[in-house]
């Protein structure tokens, strides 16, 4: 199973090697202002679906809220470190 180091792991070599048909490249191409309305549109479908929805469909948007942080964090050039030292 994927975890959230081992998807940064992913994205990061995506994000290098720029492979075809990649998602996360396209989200990098698109930038950090597209990439922010996809955080906050994300964000806006865990509360929905948590206040609202099964556990699984709270799962799954959270699994793409935690995805959609991880390619900002690579358009910023930001590591876990660095966000792991203010957990
Ligand atoms: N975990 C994810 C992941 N989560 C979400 N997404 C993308 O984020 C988008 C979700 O946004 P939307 O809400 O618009 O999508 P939706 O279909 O409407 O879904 P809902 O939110 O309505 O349920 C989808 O289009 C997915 O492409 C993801 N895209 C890729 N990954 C993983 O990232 C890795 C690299 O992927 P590629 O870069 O595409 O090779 C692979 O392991 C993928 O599994």
């Amino acid at each position: 199973m994927k975890t959230f180091d081992t998807l940064f792991d992913e994205l990061s070599r995506k994000a290098r090697e720029r492979p075809a048909g990649s998602q996360t490249v396209a989200e990098l191409d698109a930038g950090i202002h597209q990439i922010g309305k996809k955080v906050v549109e994300e964000a806006a479908e865990v509360w929905m679906a948590c206040e609202h929805e099964t556990d699984e469909a709270a799962a799954e948007e959270i699994s793409q809220l935690l995805y959609h942080l991880q390619v900002m964090m690579i358009a910023k050039g930001l590591t876990l470190e660095d966000v792991y030292r203010h957990l």
